[in-house]
């Protein structure tokens, strides 16, 4: 019998929301609940927040090196978000979903659009992360303390550009309790790794139980 899952590819799990809805922190739950996740680590030519690090949060670049990168044709997507470049290195998440292992992405809307529209839109899961409320959201940026109140009003202004996107998506999640929305993307990806898994588990099973059919009737 064919091994199940023996040519499975991973998942690309998209997370987008505005600024300070939660989507930082249910990825690094889902991480934490599942280690075999594989979290795709950005460029940034943002300058790092108190407690960032360099390679885990993000990887630091000058504008130069950035648009290098993209010129040399190394970030699966990239956008400028907030007068800052971001983008996906490529070669970590291909090596990543050619082993069998999903990715996490925690992109804006253009990111995923463009990771929809490339080669690996067939294996992608998009969620969208959606605040309480919008006085909610400028709470949560302020408790997060990490940004000055001019940055903080700059991303509450874009949080409606974002938020028009949500439709794109093939969930749309409200982050209201933390333990719930962490349970409701937990279901998101049991059932899509099932969905996932169906054909190959399908025709492993189908062929075994011929054989098994074929060895009674001859
Ligand atoms: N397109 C794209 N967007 C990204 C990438 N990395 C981060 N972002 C988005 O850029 C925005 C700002 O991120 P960040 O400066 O870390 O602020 P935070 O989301 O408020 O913590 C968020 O919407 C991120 O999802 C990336 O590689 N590509
Ligand atoms: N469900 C929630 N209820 C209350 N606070 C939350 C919730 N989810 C996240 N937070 C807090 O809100 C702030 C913004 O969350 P973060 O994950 O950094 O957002 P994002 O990555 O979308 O910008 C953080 O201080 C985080 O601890």
């Amino acid at each position: 019998m064919t091994p199940l899952h023996d040519s499975r590819r991973g998942l690309a799990v998209i997370l987008s929301s505005p600024s300070g809805a939660g989507k930082s922190t249910m990825a690094r739950r889902l991480m934490a609940w599942d280690p075999t996740l594989s979290f795709s680590v950005s460029a940034t030519t943002r300058p790092p927040r108190a407690g960032e690090e360099e390679g885990v949060h993000y990887y630091f670049r000058s504008r130069e090196q950035f648009g290098k990168m993209v010129l040399d044709g190394e970030m699966l997507e990239h956008a400028e978000v907030f007068g800052n470049h971001y983008g996906s290195p490529r070669a970590p998440v291909e090596a990543a979903l050619t082993a069998g292992r999903d990715v996490i992405f925690d992109i804006d809307w253009q990111g995923g659009q463009q990771i929809r529209n490339s080669a690996l839109g067939r294996d992608v899961v998009s969620i969208f992360i959606l605040p309480p409320s919008i006085a909610e959201l400028e709470r949560r940026l302020r408790e997060r303390g990490q940004d000055s109140a001019e940055v903080i009003a700059g991303r509450m202004a874009k949080s409606e550009d974002e938020i028009s996107h949500w439709a794109e998506y093939d969930y749309v999640l409200v982050n209201d309790d933390p333990d719930a929305c962490e349970a409701r993307l937990r279901t998101i990806l049991t059932a899509e790794r099932l969905r996932r898994d169906r054909q190959p588990w399908l025709s492993g099973f189908t062929r075994s139980l011929n054989d098994e059919f074929r060895g009674r009737t001859t």
